[in-house]
């Protein structure tokens, strides 16, 4: 039997993948919390609908099984008592002011009939307004301010990417950057642990969403069966690359070395795979400012079972030759040779490929600098449109995470 979560490259055939199809809690977005909720924008929901199913789409017509968080999440809580623990959960980390209040949408939750529904209303969240309760006199002394959520969205969903990833046979179930994100991970909590497809299979736990420091899957890169590449990031703290490695080498999950990539800490390169993706066995979309030397420390076991840290200052070229032992890999730049279009792109997200087997990926139509480089190196492109879709600021990759790809 296949095991329900192989994941040993970037590039081999992708056989299951999840998706988040975006859905309430990107009308819950507000011009004052974009910040504090990570978007830059706010996406038209039927369009982003419409951008997102042509993504499935697509994937399914290339002969993936494409698997939903919501209906994942939904039927992992199927047991009564596994339902009430979620709600339970839900609500502990929901941040929600005052008591009353809690037993209030408890309520409102536990009368929710369906798992599906009561699945979409935790990740839309809940707006004071939608409170019939709130508008009776006697309890305005919950209403702590003007502030419109009882319990806040989480419109950054859509990009499964991140709470998790999966490694290998295990995933990391991630403790992330923000405060809006954090919640995201207890669906996978639920999924890994109750879910049909997954429960009997004892699958490794790599990371602890309740860890002190912190990762997220954007960092999170699978080179080939015997190296991963982790971004030391605005997202990712280097503390958690090294407990992550650890967890990695005393599972014997098969990987032989993390390569962590110093990228310094800011939005726009929020995470690793938003300035550096794999394409084919030796062919990468890089933005141009990681083309110089960078730090980069490589990460390893010894034979009696220490970890081993070794720092290096070199070209990513020169790192992926070496440790892919490849003679040349071939770098495509994001905007081609031109800075504008490179600074556009990226951010746009066009250095963001999903590789759907060796040397063919999918991109977004809006970058074509970029896609016409990646072209002419002899990438086979896919492309979906993602006017909507990017204002949350990812693409393809960060948009789908890999349950199962062919080993190659
Ligand atoms: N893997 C990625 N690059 N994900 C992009 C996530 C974008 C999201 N708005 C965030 O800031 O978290």
């Amino acid at each position: 039997m296949t095991q329900p979560i192989n994941v040993f490259s970037e590039i081999g055939k992708l056989k299951t993948v999840l998706l988040h199809r975006p859905g309430k809690e990107l009308e819950n977005l507000m011009p004052d919390y974009l910040d504090d909720l990570l978007f830059d924008d706010i996406p038209y929901l039927p369009q982003a609908q419409k951008e997102h199913d042509a993504f499935a789409d697509l994937l399914r017509k290339k002969g993936v099984e494409v698997v939903y968080l919501e209906d994942l999440a939904a039927e992992a809580i199927s047991e009564p008592d596994v339902r009430s623990s979620f709600i339970k959960d839900y609500l502990e980390e929901a941040n929600i002011k005052g008591t009353g209040l809690t037993r209030m949408i408890q309520a409102k939750l536990d009368a929710i009939r369906t798992n599906r529904e009561l699945i979409d209303v935790t990740m839309a969240g809940i707006p004071k307004s939608d409170l019939e309760e709130l508008k009776s006199k006697s309890l305005t002394d919950m209403i702590e301010s003007d502030y419109p959520f009882a319990i806040d969205p989480m419109p950054n969903l859509y990009f499964t990417r991140d709470p998790f990833a999966t490694l290998g046979t295990g995933v990391s179930i991630n403790k992330m950057y923000s405060v809006t994100r954090r919640r995201e991970t207890l669906y996978a909590k639920y999924i890994f642990t109750y879910h049909p497809r997954f429960k009997d299979s004892n699958i490794p736990m790599l990371y602890d969403r309740h860890d002190s420091t912190r990762i997220e899957g954007g960092d999170e890169l699978v080179l080939s069966k015997d190296l991963l590449a982790l971004g030391m990031s605005q997202r990712t703290d280097v503390a958690s690359i090294e407990k992550l490695a650890k967890n990695i080498f005393e599972q014997k999950i098969g990987f032989k070395r993390l390569l962590a990539f110093d990228i310094g800490s800011k939005r726009k390169f929020m995470h690793l795979d938003t300035v550096f993706t794999m394409l084919d066995y030796d062919k990468f979309s890089i933005h141009p400012e990681i083309e110089g030397d960078l730090t980069v420390y490589s990460i390893s076991e010894t034979v009696d079972g220490k970890i081993e840290i070794i720092k290096e200052c070199d070209s990513l070229e020169a790192i992926l030759n070496k440790y892919l032992e490849i003679d040349t890999v071939k770098l495509i730049r994001c905007g081609g040779n031109d800075p504008m279009a490179a600074a556009r792109e990226q951010w746009n997200d066009g250095s963001n490929t999903l590789a759907i087997a060796p040397g063919e990926v999918i991109v977004y139509d809006r970058n074509p600098v970029t896609n016409k480089a990646l072209e002419e190196a002899g990438v086979t492109l896919n492309y979906i449109a993602g006017s909507e879709l990017v204002r949350g600021r990812g693409g393809p990759r960060c948009m789908s995470m890999p349950l199962v790809r062919e080993d190659i």
